[in-house]
């Protein structure tokens, strides 16, 4: 298994939600490297610490702190100590020269000088560059190379990119590479790296967290319909569904929501929410005859949510088994519509959101405990070739290769209608995010935006009652 720097950067934020601090992290990846100098030098050995503004080099002052007693250490800070980036490693910095340390920083890249030490160990950039080395790193990173040392360096060599392996002008040849919490995709087939355990909780991987939103970030020159178009068949027995599901969508960032629904229950539809592209096919309940109308308008969106309050009668259901078959977008299949799924053949990518009744009717496990059932479900998703959310107490979130668990969300969301919320984030999501983790957010944000109500008026909570809190669960305190 690897891990790419965005996920890292993730499962990082994941875990200081969990009460485990990049600071202990930090902590434990510079206990980590000076065990690994300590393996290829000698007591009373020089070793030339170069550090980078970053946390890469952060991790670096950490292992000087343990490396001063045993050898002689002298550090190189790349820049003036305001401008360390995180406090982490300014804090670390401060400790450095409150011990006394040899710590020098260096302002120009014609004053390094790393004298002739036995080791120099490479702090200059880690999972956090951008493009080629700039000055002073992209000095510090030649002189390091031409050094008469063993070079241990820091994560990744600096001046690789850790995702891809890629050189954009120069990297440090490193002689080890201590990585830390997993190999990153760029070193993968080297011989020289040691992944070092730094104590990320498993939990900070498995369980949904505050980490996964750093994806939703807006760039500052977006426009409109880069978030998405998502269509919601829906409606005919029930009005309320399409629209909670539909408004969902908007409050989770989609561009434009349309809900496709039966003429007679169209004005009805419209009238909850100005907000909607309400387009209506002849009836009262959806037909097979409708398919090849609603397949045509579907190419022109992003993703379809399929489901919300369509009910169960049997050609509805064979419409919806037409609609799937004829499809190859990315669609949310929800409520009624999922006995569907197992039956159809679709090129279409699916992700189903059942609870855990609708899943036994799926042909799926019904198990009470959640790791049990987190296996269940995972195996179930390979078997269809869907992602599963399957809801409960801890929600199961599972493409068949990835598995994770939701925590947030409380006893009031046993009410009617938030499954069609959670529907309609789950389509917003999924037009810019991969299925698993659009479905992981998703569950997230749902039960966070439940929490947040219930926090603020107690229990007697109403699924419109989320629609004003989902923008703060996605985008607010990170
Ligand atoms: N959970 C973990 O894996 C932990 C990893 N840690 C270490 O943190 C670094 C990543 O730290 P980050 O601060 O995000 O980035 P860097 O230190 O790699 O670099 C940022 C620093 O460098 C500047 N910069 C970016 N690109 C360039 C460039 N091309 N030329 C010059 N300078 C550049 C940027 O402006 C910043 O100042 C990870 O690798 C681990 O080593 C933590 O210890 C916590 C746990
Ligand atoms: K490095």
């Amino acid at each position: 298994m690897t891990i790419t720097a965005a996920r890292m950067a993730a499962v990082d934020r994941n875990a200081a939600a969990l009460d485990v601090s990049t600071k202990q992290l930090m902590e434990s990846s510079g206990h980590a490297l000076a065990r690994a100098v300590r393996d290829v030098a000698a007591p009373g050995d020089s070793v030339a610490v170069v550090a980078g503004r970053g946390n890469n080099g952060g991790d670096a002052f950490v292992a000087a702190r343990f490396l001063d007693a045993d050898f002689d250490v002298s550090v190189s800070l790349l820049g003036r100590p305001e401008t360390i980036t995180t406090d982490i490693a300014r804090e670390n910095w401060d400790a450095l020269r409150a011990a006394e340390v040899d710590a020098e920083r260096v302002l120009d890249s014609t004053a390094l000088d790393l004298g002739d030490p036995d080791v120099v160990l490479d702090g200059v950039l880690g999972t956090g560059v951008t493009g080629a080395p700039r000055e002073p790193e992209r000095s510090a990173i030649v002189a390091a190379n031409e050094a008469d040392a063993a070079v241990v360096s820091v994560d990744v060599p600096s001046g690789m990119d850790a995702d891809t392996g890629d050189v954009a002008d120069v990297a440090v040849d490193a002689d080890r590479v201590v990585t830390f919490h997993d190999l990153k995709p760029g070193l993968v087939g080297r011989d020289d790296v040691t992944v070092a355990d730094i104590g990320i909780p498993d939990a900070a991987e498995t369980f949904v967290g505050p980490g996964d939103l750093l994806s939703l970030e807006r760039d500052p020159t977006a426009h409109k319909g880069d978030f998405g178009r998502v269509m919601v068949i829906g409606g005919g027995p029930y009005t309320g569904a399409p629209a909670l599901c539909a408004q969902a969508a908007l409050r989770a960032g989609a561009d434009l929501a349309y809900v496709a629904c039966p003429a007679a229950i169209a004005g009805e539809v419209q009238g909850y929410a100005a907000d909607l592209i309400v387009e209506s096919y002849e009836g009262e309940r959806l037909r097979p005859r409708h398919v090849d109308d609603l397949l045509a308008a579907a190419a022109d969106r992003d993703v379809v949510v399929i489901g919300p309050g369509l009910g169960g009668a049997t050609d509805t259901l064979d419409a919806v088994r037409d609609f799937l078959a004829g499809y190859d977008g990315t669609a949310v299949v929800d409520a009624d519509a999922l006995q569907v799924v197992p039956e159809v053949e679709t090129d279409a990518t699916l992700v189903c959101t059942p609870h855990q009744g609708e899943l036994v009717k799926m042909g799926g496990p019904r198990v009470d405990d959640w790791e049990e059932r987190a296996a269940l479900v995972a195996e179930f998703a390979a078997d269809l070739d869907v992602t599963l959310v399957v809801k409960g107490a801890y929600d199961v979130v599972s493409d068949g290769e990835t598995t994770r668990a939701n925590r947030t969300g409380n006893p009031g969301m046993t009410v009617g209608g938030t499954g069609d919320v959670l529907a309609g984030i789950t389509g917003a999501m999924a037009s810019t995010q991969e299925p698993a983790q659009a479905a992981a957010i998703a569950a997230y944000a749902n039960g966070a935006a439940g929490d947040a109500v219930v926090d603020e008026q107690g229990y007697g909570l109403l699924a419109s009652d989320l629609l004003g809190a989902i923008p703060t669960a996605l985008w607010g305190e990170r």
